[in-house]
C-alpha cells in the first residue's frame, strides 16, 4: 500500500458551468484529493520540509481554482492536476470534483487519476 497526503472537502468558490448564467454567478465546488507522498522520512525526521505540506497544496488549489473559469469541471480537474504537478514534486493524484448545487436530487461530479 502506498502513502497518502489527502486533502478532503476543500470548498472552492469560482465560475463553473456549461450555461449562460452559470457564467455569472460562483458556485460552490468541492474537491478531495489523495496525494500519492512518501510519509516515512518526513515521519523520521519530524520535519516539514520532507512531507508534502497539505496547507500549500490547498491554498494553492484555492487561489487556482477561485482565479479561474471553465465550463466543465473536468476541464477545471485536468488543469488543476497539471499545475499542481508543475508546483510540487508529486507523483500520483486521485481528485474528485463534487459540484453540490448542480442536482436538487443527487450530488454529481467526477473522479480523475493523473500519474506525472
Ligand atoms: N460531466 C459533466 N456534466 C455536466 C457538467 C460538467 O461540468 N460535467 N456541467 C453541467 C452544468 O454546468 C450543470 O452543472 C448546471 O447545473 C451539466 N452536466
Amino acid at each position: 500500500m502506498k502513502d497518502i497526503v489527502f486533502i478532503h472537502n476543500l470548498t472552492i468558490e469560482t465560475i463553473i458551468g456549461v450555461f449562460n448564467w452559470e457564467h455569472k454567478i460562483k458556485q460552490s465546488l468541492i474537491l478531495d484529493l489523495d496525494i500519492q507522498w512518501d510519509n516515512s522520512a518526513p515521519a523520521a525526521n519530524d520535519d516539514l520540509s520532507l512531507a508534502l505540506d497539505y496547507s500549500a497544496v490547498a491554498d494553492f488549489t484555492q487561489i487556482y481554482c477561485s482565479a479561474r473559469q471553465f465550463e466543465l469541471i473536468e476541464t477545471l480537474g485536468e488543469k488543476l492536476c497539471q499545475v499542481l504537478f508543475k508546483k510540487f514534486p508529486i507523483e500520483e493524484i486521485r481528485l474528485k470534483i463534487t459540484k453540490p448545487d448542480a442536482l436538487e436530487n443527487a450530488r454529481v461530479g467526477i473522479v480523475i487519476e493523473r500519474a506525472r
